[in-house]
């Protein structure tokens, strides 16, 4: 095995980064970053990997979601609150049907950082380089703005610091009590126009919470009911930008990408000769690969060991992203291959990559029903082949933003012009990730009976 370093990528092929029009600035911001403290500590990465080793076996469910891509002009307080309550939200709802304790890790304090299928963008006969997120140059439709800037990445730290401060806030500063999570549901169910069909499991949790009130289980004397537990991720695309935040744990010697708890590698990006498998074969956080519909069996085993040699539960989840028609052919034989050759690894499905389509109104949109058979295929071929649907991965907000179309409240491709304000592809809104909570609850019951 070759040795590997912070560094060693630099010598591999890589796809999907900017070129920036002054390498010395680039080296310089580099440097200043590498002095900067760590976003997060390599003490709550491990935390995370051990949690997720419960989701490997069956004994915990991953929920992962946020952002497509963070941005610098939409950042506020209440933009982070509200995505991180709908968390919450979905989370009591999962945690209730499907009886296990739910890891929640946010899209977030960090995810700014886009592969693109091309690299130029055309407008009305005008092309400019592609937007590659906020981390790498502006969204604006301008030659100035789209060059790639260093300094952004400064902006990208600090901008994530100040947002996982408020995050770790809301977590252990009253924003997660159960009683108050539960009553948010309870406004979402009465104000749906489907609440009959929710109205039962949220009032069932209602139950549960008063129950345990009378028996002197409160946000007083429980943390639990009080506090929670959100962890941060986002696609470690730029680099750059991780390696700078790369620190070797003085308790451990072990290095940690301190961007993020957890980092994964997006579909265009995970060729396993080039520099982004070099990367993360070298970090010990918790890891993601986005698996696509033109995935192989042989490839992805070839693929699990370069990333997971120790065959670690925990250490990585294969996030399937395919399409609500294709996943339900292509997931058994993979599903099936890696069961076969014994590696431990977490399935996630992300139902959102493989379903994007373009309105008629010209928007990129996603379905609310194909994002669904997404998941209920995802459900219905683990239960098959007696594997563990082990996670969600969601471009969500908690924004009542018009990106995706249905839902209960039917959003149609002519209603997408009204809040259409994601900066790259469409995410679910507070209540349709809300409603998507409520329905494949079912699925995750049945999946633990
Ligand atoms: O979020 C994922 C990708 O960055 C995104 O789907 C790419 O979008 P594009 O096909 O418009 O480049
Ligand atoms: C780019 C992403 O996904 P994928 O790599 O699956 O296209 C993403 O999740 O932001």
């Amino acid at each position: 095995m070759k040795p590997w370093s912070p560094t060693s990528w630099r010598t591999y092929p890589i796809l999907q980064q900017p070129s920036y029009p002054d390498a010395k600035a680039v080296e310089l911001v580099e440097q200043q970053l590498n002095k900067f403290p760590p976003l997060v500590f390599a003490a709550e990465i491990r935390d995370l990997r051990c949690q997720l080793s419960k989701v490997v076996s069956g004994d915990a469910f991953l929920l992962q979601g946020g952002d497509c891509a963070e941005s610098f002009s939409q950042f506020n307080a209440p933009k982070i609150r509200d995505t991180f309550k709908t968390l919450l939200q979905m989370a009591v709802v999962l945690t209730f049907s499907g009886q296990k304790p739910i890891v929640k890790v946010a899209r977030m304090a960090g995810q700014y950082a886009k592969p693109r299928s091309n690299d130029m963008e055309t407008r009305d006969e005008v092309s400019l380089p592609s937007y590659r997120g906020d981390i790498i140059n502006g969204f604006d439709f301008t030659p100035e703005a789209r060059i790639p800037d260093p300094q952004r990445m400064i902006t990208a730290y600090n901008q994530s610091a100040a947002t996982l401060n408020l995050l770790r806030a809301f977590a252990q500063g009253g924003l997660a009590d159960l009683h108050e999570v539960n009553r948010w549901n309870m406004s979402f169910v009465e104000a749906n126009p489907l609440k009959e069909k929710y109205k039962i499991i949220a009032q069932q949790i209602q139950q549960a919470l008063t129950f345990m009130e009378t028996c002197g289980i409160s946000a007083k004397n429980t943390p639990a009911i009080q506090e929670t537990s959100l962890f941060t991720s986002h696609e470690a695309l730029l680099l750059n930008y991780e390696q700078a935040l790369t620190r070797c744990d003085t308790l451990t010697g072990l290095w940690y990408d301190c961007s993020a708890h957890m980092v994964w590698i997006g579909e265009r990006t995970r060729q396993l000769d080039h520099a982004h498998i070099e990367y993360f074969r070298g970090i010990n956080n918790p890891v993601g690969v986005k698996i696509g519909p033109s995935m192989q069996a042989d490839d992805l085993i070839r693929l699990i060991d370069a990333v997971n040699p120790e065959n670690d539960p925990g250490r990585l989840t294969l996030i399937t992203r395919m399409g609500a028609n294709t996943l339900g052919n292509k997931l058994p034989e993979l599903v099936r291959k890696v069961k076969q050759e014994g590696r431990n690894v977490i399935w996630s499905s992300d139902p959102m990559h493989g379903n994007t389509v373009s309105s008629s109104s010209g928007y990129k949109t996603r379905n609310f029903d194909a994002i669904l058979s997404e998941l209920k295929h995802f459900f219905a071929v683990h239960k098959a082949e007696g594997t563990v649907a082990g996670g969600i991965h969601l471009e969500m907000t908690g924004q009542h933003v018009t990106e995706c179309t249905g839902g209960a409240y039917q959003i149609s491709d002519e209603d997408l012009s009204q809040a259409y304000e994601t900066q790259c592809d469409p995410r679910l809104n507070a209540d349709q990730v809300l409603e998507m909570a409520f329905i494949i609850s079912e699925s995750l019951k049945e999946a633990t009976q």
